[in-house]
């Protein structure tokens, strides 16, 4: 047993590193949980904000929880590991694995940074438990350097416990898992995962114990398959637009046999993200490397498909408004890459409207969470206080992210406001009957 047993008399201490959209979440879920907690996080602006309780992006119902346990005390945030080194029983690390620049893999500085940051303070037996996505293979490299690099040499153990949270869900996500993968080496590791998700699993969570390999494989493939299913109806989205057939309805009908479900079957511009687009690349790098053509065979196609659904709107924009853009008024109603956060990563919205500037339209942005992060990445395109106010003298809308508040929307006195009232709903979530009633031309590409 390489890891040391808790005292009775006090709850376990949890180190969560890396304290943004994934250690965020997992940080107050531990407090939540019961367990003493210390988020470790480098970036100032994050940290300062964490510990007044407030969270450093938009995610529902982290506020209240980050703030009922800060003023508790059983959780805070520091930028110094020596706090957490020898105090925590275990160690998440939470930081980003995001796309190397140039590359499809994984850029695994981040995580490297933390072995090398916490390894040399770690002189008492401990557990190490990655849950950032990572290619397989890499939790057994990691241990090896913590062995290496850290006065406990092979006292500390490394684990992998992939997270499934969902941006816009993640506190419900993080304290109600639909299911919990242990990739560990030994009964130890396993039984300590178990006291840590104890509240879970006695609601009942199913718990997969596997080997690391496989727990990395579960993670990767989750996202492979997620990115799978919404290109296969993006593809389906486009044999509607051939044939006259809806694809919503081909989707929900799908749905309805338990076997292929509802979920993840919503025909749009395609998946964006810091997570979908980047770990389905990572994985087809990580199968490139171990040689396994199928892999990347299949996936490359999924991601080809998804990148094509952006052009889609592009050439739909070039159908509604001809070809001389300069002069033409474009309002993007969305930036987030979905509804319920202010995640820009890799958002279909902002991609779209930044192409659609560079043919020499005018474009205009509003989302209703995500304006600071969008005006960050994007700061060339104009940006408006409300959706409203986004369509004063649009020639053409385009609704790329759909949030409910656009679904409300009044397309008879956004009539008033717009130069052509023309819309894409390219999230297909608009009632096109009250759109087209009201004199708007609606198109929706899968649907008639
Ligand atoms: N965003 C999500 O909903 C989910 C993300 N994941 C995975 O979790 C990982 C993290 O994802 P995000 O939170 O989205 O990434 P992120 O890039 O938004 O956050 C990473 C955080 O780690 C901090 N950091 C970097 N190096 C550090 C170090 N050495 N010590 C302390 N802090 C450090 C950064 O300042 C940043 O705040 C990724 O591998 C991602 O694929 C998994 C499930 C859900
Ligand atoms: O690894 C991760 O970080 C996470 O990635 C996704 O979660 P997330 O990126 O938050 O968002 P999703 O709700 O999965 O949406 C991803 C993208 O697909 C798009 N999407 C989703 C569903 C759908 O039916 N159609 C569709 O186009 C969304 O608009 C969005 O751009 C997975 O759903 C999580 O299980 C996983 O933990």
């Amino acid at each position: 047993m390489t890891q040391g047993s808790t005292p009775a008399d006090r709850p376990l201490r949890i180190s969560v590193i890396g304290t943004n959209y994934l250690g965020a979440n997992t940080a107050a879920g531990m407090a939540e949980f019961g367990f003493d907690v210390i988020g470790v996080e480098i970036d100032e602006g994050r940290l300062k904000s964490l510990n007044e309780g407030r969270a450093p992006l938009y995610e529902p119902g982290l506020d209240p929880l980050l703030k009922t346990h800060t003023e508790s005390g059983r959780l805070r945030f520091t930028n110094d590991y020596r706090e957490i080194a020898d105090w925590a029983d275990v160690h998440f690390i939470c930081v980003g694995t995001p796309q190397t620049e140039g590359s499809d893999a994984a850029d695994l500085s981040q995580v490297n940074s933390v072995v090398d940051m916490l390894a040399p303070l770690l002189t008492q037996p401990t557990l190490v438990v990655g849950r950032s996505t990572v290619p397989v293979g890499t939790s057994a490299k990691v241990e090896q350097r913590f062995q290496t690099e850290a006065p406990a040499g092979t006292a500390i153990e490394v684990a992998w416990q992939p997270e499934f949270l969902r941006e816009a869900h993640g506190v419900d996500d993080t304290l109600r898992p639909d299911r919990l993968v242990f990739g560990v080496q030994s009964e130890a590791a396993e039984s300590r995962l178990r006291e840590v998700f104890a509240t879970p699993i006695a609601d009942g969570t199913p718990v997969v114990v596997c080997n690391r390999p496989t727990a990395e494989l579960v993670k990767g493939g989750a996202n492979a398959f997620l990115a799978t299913k919404i290109s296969f109806i993006n593809a389906m989205a486009e044999m509607c637009d051939a044939t006259g057939a809806d694809v919503s309805q081909l989707a929900d009908a799908l749905g309805f046999d338990k076997r292929i479900g509802r979920g993840m079957l919503n025909a749009g511009p395609g998946y964006g993200g810091g997570c979908l687009p980047k770990d389905l690349r990572a994985f087809m790098a990580r199968a490139g490397e171990i040689g396994v053509e199928e892999v990347i065979t299949l996936l490359r196609e999924v991601d080809d498909i998804n990148r094509r659904r952006r052009s889609r709107i592009v050439d739909l924009t070039h159908e509604l408004l001809g070809t001389d853009w300069v002069g033409r008024n474009v309002t993007v109603l969305g930036a987030a890459f979905k509804a319920g956060t202010d995640d820009v990563r890799d958002s279909p919205a902002l991609d779209v409207a930044g192409r659609i500037q560079l043919h020499g339209a005018t474009v205009t942005v509003y989302d209703p969470e995500a304006m600071d992060n969008a005006r960050r990445v994007r700061p060339t395109l104009k940006y408006a206080a409300s959706a409203v106010e986004a369509c004063a003298g649009a020639h053409l809308v385009l609704h790329l992210t759909e949030w409910p508040e656009f679904r409300e929307l009044d397309p008879n006195q956004l009539k008033s406001v717009v130069d052509s009232p023309v819309i894409v709903d390219a999230r297909l979530s608009l009632d096109a009957a009250t759109w087209r009633n009201a004199g708007w031309t609606y198109r929706a590409p899968g649907k008639p």
